[in-house]
């Protein structure tokens, strides 16, 4: 696939994560957002209000992230974060998976853990299942849980993960997932033939905090 920067922008998802991120970054996001035509901006219960009313109008949409970065938070916490980011204006939900209860092998807490952000949330919910914490069948797993819940995307890092989102990690999440759930690359994505290979090996979307940098670069 060959696209061109107009097109590989509507694979993107501007995210804005970073704690000390003010009103003024989430201003300066959304306009590029904007811009540059990018499909969603992610940002912080904290900002969503904002990103909502910047982006009210306009196609981006906004999307606010819960139980970030670690997803160790207790669920129903997770739950009411997620309807209070909807009643703010987010249009769809990025969670983090309840990684301690994955490991423990008690996937029923997982997925309700998923279940109970989506029953909240009333919106899409994507799921961060940090692939870089996870062996390739725990991946295979994870994916089959987030269809089990309903989600509608699985998001392979949070951007806290050991190492840079690969196109063979999202391979092997295109493969787990079939086409049942859409698969989002994320963390530390930087230039645009990254960005490009990864929409090859199978993206449907891909998160990251640098997407003018990307879109403006030749490399
Ligand atoms: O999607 C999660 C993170 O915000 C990605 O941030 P990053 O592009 O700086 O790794």
């Amino acid at each position: 696939m060959t696209a061109t920067r107009s097109e590989l922008a509507g694979y993107f998802e501007y995210t804005l994560l970073k704690p000390d991120a003010t009103a003024a970054d989430v201003d300066n996001v959304c306009l590029d957002a904007v811009r540059l035509g990018v499909k969603s901006v992610c940002v912080n219960p904290v900002h969503i209000k904002l990103a909502n009313w910047l982006l009210k109008d306009e196609a981006p949409l906004p999307v606010c992230s819960v139980g970030y970065p670690t997803g160790a938070t207790l669920g129903s916490i997770k739950s009411a974060e997620a309807a209070e980011a909807v009643r703010l204006g987010a249009r769809e939900v990025n969670m983090v998976m309840n990684l301690a209860a994955f490991k423990a092998s008690d996937h029923r807490a997982v997925v309700q853990d998923i279940q109970g952000v989506i029953t909240a949330a009333g919106v899409p919910v994507k799921v961060i299942v940090e692939t870089t914490l996870l062996a390739a069948d725990q991946l295979t797993q994870a994916c089959s849980l987030c269809m089990e819940a309903g989600a509608k995307a699985v998001i392979s890092g949070s951007g806290y993960g050991t190492s840079p989102v690969r196109e063979s990690g999202i391979r092997a999440l295109r493969k787990a997932c079939d086409c049942s759930l859409e698969v989002i690359a994320a963390g530390g994505v930087r230039g645009f033939k990254r960005a490009m290979a990864l929409v090859e090996a199978g993206a449907d979307r891909i998160c990251s905090s640098t997407v003018s940098e990307i879109l403006g670069s030749s490399s």
